[in-house]
């Protein structure tokens, strides 16, 4: 008898970081990491033993040399979508308050795209439901 594979569920963090102009950051993922060239919201895998803000803080100091406090990460929505290889759990914080000009310390391309123009970077295909919700929210 065959065990029925089952993916293992991955939790991500990632920040919907929002400038004063309302513009968003978006990071293009660089040659050699799974979805390259694709556009994404910052973050990362937690690690075990981490919290999700505290895995948050450090993949942005990682990936954009910035720094910000915990409480300054306030929950905003969650995906949950089937990679086939794994299942991925991904939730969103929203991020008004850094400390640093964010860098692509990881050798990523960083825009800075107003809410409107979301549409045109293409994304990982979990991050589809995302795009509504942001505009919704900055109109
Ligand atoms: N950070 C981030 N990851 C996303 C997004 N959308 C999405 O499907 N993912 C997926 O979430 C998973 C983990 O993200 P990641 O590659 O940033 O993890 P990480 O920073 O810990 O990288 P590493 O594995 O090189 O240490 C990847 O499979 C990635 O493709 C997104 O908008 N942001
Ligand atoms: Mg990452």
């Amino acid at each position: 008898m065959t065990t029925p594979f089952r993916p293992h569920t991955l939790l991500v963090t990632a920040a919907i970081l929002i400038r004063n102009d309302g513009a968003i950051l978006l990071a293009q993922r660089p040659e050699g990491k799974t979805f390259a060239g694709l556009w994404e919201f910052p973050g990362g895998k937690v690690e075990v033993p981490e919290s999700p803000e505290a895995a948050l803080v450090r993949e942005l100091d990682e990936e954009l040399g910035i720094t910000v406090r915990p409480e300054k990460l306030k929950p905003f929505t969650f995906v949950s979508e089937n990679c086939a290889t794994f299942h991925l759990l991904m939730i969103l914080y929203l991020v008004r308050d850094w400390e640093n000009e964010p860098v692509g310390r990881e050798g990523q391309t960083l825009a800075w795209v107003p809410a409107s123009e979301l549409g045109d970077y293409p994304m990982p295909k979990a991050d589809a439901p995302l795009v509504p919700q942001i505009q919704a929210l900055l109109g």
